[in-house]
């Protein structure tokens, strides 16, 4: 039976990164690089660390290139440590749910993983509390911003850190930050961006979280820092859809589920970093609130259309634009800030109008829960949004929307109005499970 090869990633010559390798049945040998800033020192890496967090990386950046023939045989040519076969099963299944449901492919899959296993280290992790320099992931949103600001606020050193996939998405990260963000540079195979385009591979989402979490970590441990932080939030948990009685989360590798996965890799391999995600306890209501408030330096500069990301497809935005103020995640973005700000200020942030622009009704009522599905997007919970919006038309501003009032009267046939009054009064102080250290924690008020 053919399987989907992966190879122990190697060293690059004279570069200052790593070559990951794979074979895919079909379509034969595809090499992704990845070149990190030579602050980055891998020799100072005890071995053992080393192997294991580029292994992590071969697993998760490998969802790219299987997904473009999927085998029923996962077979790396390195052993596994149970943790790291747990990453494998929920990476390439769940992970890569959204693929296989929109490609019509059975889900769950059906796949084996054939690998040796792996003695774990069984160390309990050290968590540093003092003097902590902390890697925190930038992907140029709120959720970005706030979290750089909140880990500034617990009096750690902070440096942004992006992952990017052209030198262009690196230069909008750039000018969305108001401080200097590291690149990594990770190089696509482009003989799989050929094909995906020719329709000889197939194509679809991937568990894009997990990758950056991973080359972060790397990056993190090789520079020595202390924390790798991201901003995953409490609503990516929420399933984008259910398929025949199984939840499909286009943000699974930001659920808890993955958190926890990857946290108990990074233990099995004693990795000398915490990774942990900030806004896990709180809603994106707060996340909003404190990027309209404490963060409001950012909002000028913010963007979180995920057409700013395009690196290799015709959907990138033009130069002078950070919203494209027309799809699912501009609306969502736009109906968490709009009962912080003005409607003018609104338009400054957004550069367009989205909550009066007809066309996005369709969207506004599938991040509202008036359809069975959410978009596959980066949106968070259906009560949230709806919390928002029963707000906003107590808002005499807001209520003139057409948007807001095109939506009334199918919001309160789905949603009863005292719940949402109640989602609304809970917004700001309500605290969910979370994996943070207790410094960031107390200061994010949740036990
Ligand atoms: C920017 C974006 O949203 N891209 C999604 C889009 O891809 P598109 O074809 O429009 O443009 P490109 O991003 O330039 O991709 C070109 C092709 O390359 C494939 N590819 C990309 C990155 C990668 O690591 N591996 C790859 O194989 C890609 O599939 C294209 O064929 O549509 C794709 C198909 O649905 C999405 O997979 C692209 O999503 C990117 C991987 C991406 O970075 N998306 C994030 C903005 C995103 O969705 N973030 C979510 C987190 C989701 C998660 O962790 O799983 C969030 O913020 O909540
Ligand atoms: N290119 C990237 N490099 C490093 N980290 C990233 C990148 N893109 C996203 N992230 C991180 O992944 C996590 C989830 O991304 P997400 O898109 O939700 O955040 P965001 O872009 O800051 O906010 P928003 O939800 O407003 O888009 C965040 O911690 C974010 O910083």
């Amino acid at each position: 039976m053919s399987s989907f090869r992966l190879c122990f990633p190697r060293r690059l010559d004279g570069q200052n990164g790593f070559a990951f390798e794979y074979d895919v049945p079909g379509l034969g040998a595809f090499t992704e690089t990845v070149i990190f800033p030579d602050a980055a020192r891998f020799d100072r890496l005890d071995r053992s660390v080393l192997a294991g967090l580029v292994r992590m990386a071969a697993i998760l950046i490998g969802t790219s290139y299987y997904k473009a023939a999927p085998a029923r045989v996962i077979e790396p040519d390195f052993a596994l440590s149970d943790a790291e076969r747990r990453l494998v099963e929920l990476a390439y299944g769940p992970g890569l749910g959204e693929f296989y449901v929109r490609n019509d492919l059975p889900y769950p899959p059906d796949f084996t993983v054939k690998a040796e296993p792996r003695m774990a280290q069984l160390r309990t992790p050290e968590i540093k509390t003092e003097d902590v320099r902390a890697a925190v992931a930038f992907g140029g949103g709120k959720d970005s911003h706030v979290a750089a600001s909140l880990i500034q606020a617990t009096g750690a050193e902070v440096e942004r850190v992006s992952l990017i996939l052209s030198e262009s998405v690196g230069e909008r990260l750039v000018a969305m930050s108001e401080a200097p963000v590291t690149l990594i540079r990770r190089r696509i195979d482009p003989h799989l961006i050929e094909l995906g385009r020719s329709g000889r591979a197939l194509n679809g989402h991937i568990p894009i979280t997990g990758v950056n979490s991973c080359l972060m970590a790397l990056y993190a441990a090789a520079k020595g820092l202390d924390w790798v932080v991201f901003a995953n939030e409490r609503a990516a948990s929420e399933p984008t859809m259910d398929s025949n009685g199984h939840p499909v989360n286009h943000q699974f590798s930001k659920s808890l589920e993955f958190e926890d996965a990857l946290r108990a890799a990074f233990t099995a391999i004693n990795a000398p970093v915490t990774y942990f995600s900030i806004l896990r306890p709180v809603s994106e209501l707060w996340t909003a609130h404190y990027l309209a408030t404490a963060g409001e330096a950012a909002l000028d500069i913010f963007a979180s259309c995920n057409r700013n990301f395009v690196f290799a497809g015709p959907n990138a935005l033009p130069k002078d634009k950070r919203w494209c103020g027309e799809c699912a995640k501009c609306v969502y973005t736009a109906v968490l800030l709009a009962p912080f700000l003005s409607v003018e200020r609104h338009e400054r942030v957004f550069q367009s109008k989205p909550l009066h622009n007809p066309a996005n009704l369709e969207f506004l009522r599938e991040i509202a829960g008036l359809t069975d599905a959410k978009p596959w997007e980066c949106v968070g919970e259906r009560r949230e949004v709806a919390a928002a919006l029963a707000h906003l038309l107590t808002d005499a501003d807001w209520a003139k929307a057409p948007l807001i009032q095109a939506i009334e009267p199918e919001l309160f046939s789905q949603w009863a109005r005292e719940d949402l009054q109640q989602a609304w009064a809970e917004a700001l102080d309500a605290r969910s499970e979370h994996r943070m250290p207790a410094p960031v924690a107390e200061l994010m008020d949740a036990s």
